[in-house]
């Protein structure tokens, strides 16, 4: 049972082994100073790299716990009600791109960032204040403005940026219609939208399809897609970890859904005799890709872009299939035809990857850091954007035996969680049709 006493004291030696590991590492100590801008949480898997994630964990863990218990059940609950004050706080500012107008080492008068960003003066004072408030920008002093640790990571990295426009914009618009959507189903389940992207958008479709028609939406899921995996939690670097990529040789991949082709991006590098297809059925965001690889003269003629719908019959013969992020999409279903539609293209010994969350099997714990919820947090956007889910080790088997049973033989499961990424990697092996 944690007291506030056993968690401080547990903070303390954490956070001296952090500062020893840090001083090794040749890393400064965080602050929240603009200069302070330093994620160790980006450390690579190194030794080091791996102790710094594992500390940075437990404190985290800790201190979590222990602001709940000072602020008390009370202030927790109001805590979470007012989330979505936050959410539309961080929207705002990178909608009106105000962390752009405010100078890296250096700051600007309030007046003046409000005539950058063409609203009014009194206006742009409650936005940059109430960021302050959270960290985001500091007032230096009456007026004047300048960056914070995390306002300057937003123009530091655009990728994050991306991330904040897609999540807090159009997940955040999806998520405030969960609790209708649900009830709705509950109501007048004849009437009621397929998921809370319906009631968000207005529309009958599906996201994919919605998104594939409004270019501007499009373009920001798309962006975000490929920019998440610039940040430590959906990070490449933990899926070229996961498994020995090179020792496949020559081998042929498909990536199904593989949007603009950040996955294999990553991997194409650790596996120099290997080719690529990236199968996606959006058209713009295959063009992003193939915009991307022609810039780069080794991979261009290893990585090619198809149009393809995972609901048609598999074309391409292949040694491994890559579905990241795919299956949560769907329900079960949907997901047992998306599998089915490989068999045609399977050769015995052919493997198929998922890389996704993995739901822990009950009872369920209190989750502290961003890392340890994003399973669950992306169980909601889930259940928000497509009605689908995250799912457990053991349903994922269920799905492949459903597609023709004693064909597939789960081979490995790499839990990605302990690394600090939330999604996991499974490995089944096509072992032959049964019937
Ligand atoms: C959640 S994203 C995952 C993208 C990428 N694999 C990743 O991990 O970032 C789902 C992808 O599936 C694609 N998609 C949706 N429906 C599809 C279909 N019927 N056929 C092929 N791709 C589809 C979307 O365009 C999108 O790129």
């Amino acid at each position: 049972m944690s007291s506030i006493e056993s968690l401080a004291s547990s903070i303390t030696e954490q956070v001296s082994k952090l500062s020893s590991l840090l001083q090794e590492e040749h890393l400064p100590s965080p602050t929240f100073d603009e200069p302070g801008f330093g994620d160790f949480a980006y450390e690579a898997d190194t030794p080091a790299g791996k102790s710094l994630r594992d500390i940075r964990h437990r404190i985290l863990d800790s201190a979590q716990d222990l602001i709940r218990l000072v602020q008390g059940p009370t202030e927790h609950i109001l805590t979470l009600t007012w989330a979505t004050a936050d959410t539309a706080n961080i929207n705002l500012i990178t909608q009106l791109r105000i962390h752009e107008y405010v100078p890296l080492g250096s700051s600007i008068s309030i007046k003046d960032l409000a005539a950058a960003v063409r609203i009014p003066e009194s206006l742009l004072a409650r936005i940059v204040r109430y960021g302050v408030a959270n960290g985001v920008f500091v007032e230096e002093s009456p007026n004047i403005i300048r960056h914070s640790a995390s306002s300057a990571a937003l123009v530091q990295n655009p990728h994050l940026t991306n991330i904040v426009r897609f999540g807090a914009e159009d997940l955040g618009k999806i998520m405030t219609k969960i609790p209708e959507a649900v009830v709705l189903k509950r109501d007048d389940p004849v009437h009621a939208p397929d998921a809370a992207f319906n009631l968000a958008y207005g529309t009958g479709e599906s996201l994919f399809s919605y998104f594939q028609r409004n270019e501007a939406v499009n373009k920001r899921y798309h962006e975000y897609l490929a920019g998440r995996v610039h940040t430590p939690m959906w990070s490449v670097d933990r899926l070229r970890a996961a498994w020995p990529w090179g020792s496949l040789g020559k081998v042929k991949v498909v990536d199904v859904g593989g949007s603009s082709g950040h996955t294999v991006l990553a991997l194409a590098p650790l596996m120099p005799d290997a080719t690529f297809i990236v199968q996606d059925s959006n058209l713009s965001a295959l063009e992003m890709g193939r915009r991307a690889v022609a810039e780069d003269s080794s991979l261009r003629s290893r990585i090619s872009f198809e149009e393809y719908n995972f609901f048609e019959p598999q074309p391409v013969q292949a040694d491994v299939y890559i579905y990241r992020h795919i299956l949560h999409d769907w329900r079960d279903d949907e997901a047992v035809k998306i599998l089915s539609s490989l068999l045609p293209a399977l050769r015995p010994g052919a493997r198929v990857f998922i890389s996704e969350g993995i739901i822990p099997e009950p009872p369920a714990r209190r989750l502290n850091t961003l890392t340890s919820k994003m399973t669950r947090l992306e169980d909601v956007f889930m259940l928000g954007a497509h009605d689908s889910r995250e799912r457990t080790v053991s349903e994922f088997e269920s799905l492949f035996h459903r597609v023709n049973p004693g064909d597939f033989r789960l081979a490995g499961v790499t839990s990605g969680v302990e690394a600090g990424a939330f999604q996991s990697l499974l490995e089944f092996e096509f072992v032959g049709l049964k019937n």
